[in-house]
């Protein structure tokens, strides 16, 4: 991994206010390797000196975590960013989901060396060269401008790091990191894939 866990000085957020609808059930809670999915992708951010998950009250149970409710529920991932910029304590916060299954502290590290005081927002590039922005670093000076896009009735997460102060990283050796599971089959998959590594 890059860096220590002494450097990790951003909060970590993770929204789980979705539906689930694909998945028919909750996926955060959907076990792969005998581990829920929402505690895979918490011990990846677990040196993080606050935590915060953006979900109903009393709906998870995760040690070390404080829960953060939705200021607009059921509005996606947009306004979980929000709600995590708007508690976050330090300046940079390290923002996902409950489903990308391939997330590690090295993957982490990686997005904060390339942070640097005219950026600010961080994204990783997906197998396709895309930004994927449910696994990114946001500057928390980002919450007016997240909050003038929900108010104008924007739901899109990829409009919150504005292109002129994104930086995107491209994760050599890490292309596994944003494996995305939607649905009980790609979560089968996933658990195939585990099975026989060489297959991947
Ligand atoms: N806080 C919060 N998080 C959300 C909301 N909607 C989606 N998310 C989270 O955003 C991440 C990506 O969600 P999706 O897979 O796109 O949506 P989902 O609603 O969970 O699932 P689908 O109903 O199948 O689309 C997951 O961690 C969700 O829990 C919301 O309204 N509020
Ligand atoms: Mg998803």
């Amino acid at each position: 991994m890059t860096g220590t866990f002494a450097d990790w000085d951003f909060t970590a957020v993770i929204t789980a206010g979705g539906r689930s609808s694909r998945f028919g059930s909750d996926k955060a809670l959907a076990l792969l390797r005998g581990k829920p999915l929402l505690r895979h992708v918490a011990d990846s951010l677990r040196a993080c000196p606050t935590r915060l998950l953006i979900a109903p009250a009393g709906k998870y149970a995760l040690s070390g975590w404080k829960v953060i409710p939705d200021t607009r529920p059921g509005e996606g991932p947009l306004a979980g960013l929000e709600a995590g910029l708007r508690h976050a304590p330090t300046e940079w916060l390290a923002f996902t989901g409950v489903d990308l299954l391939g997330l590690t502290p090295g993957f982490w590290a990686a997005l904060a060396q390339a942070r640097s005081p005219a950026v600010r927002a961080v994204l990783p590039l997906d197998r396709m060269g895309r930004p994927q922005p449910l696994a990114g670093l946001y500057r928390r000076d980002l919450l007016g401008h997240v909050t003038d896009l929900l108010d104008r009735g924007e739901r899109r997460l990829r409009l919150a790091a504005p292109s002129e102060h994104c930086v995107c990283v491209s994760l050599a050796g890490l292309s596994s990191a944003l494996r995305n599971v939607n649905s009980p089959d790609d979560l089968a998959a996933l658990v195939a894939e585990t099975a026989s590594p060489s297959k991947q």
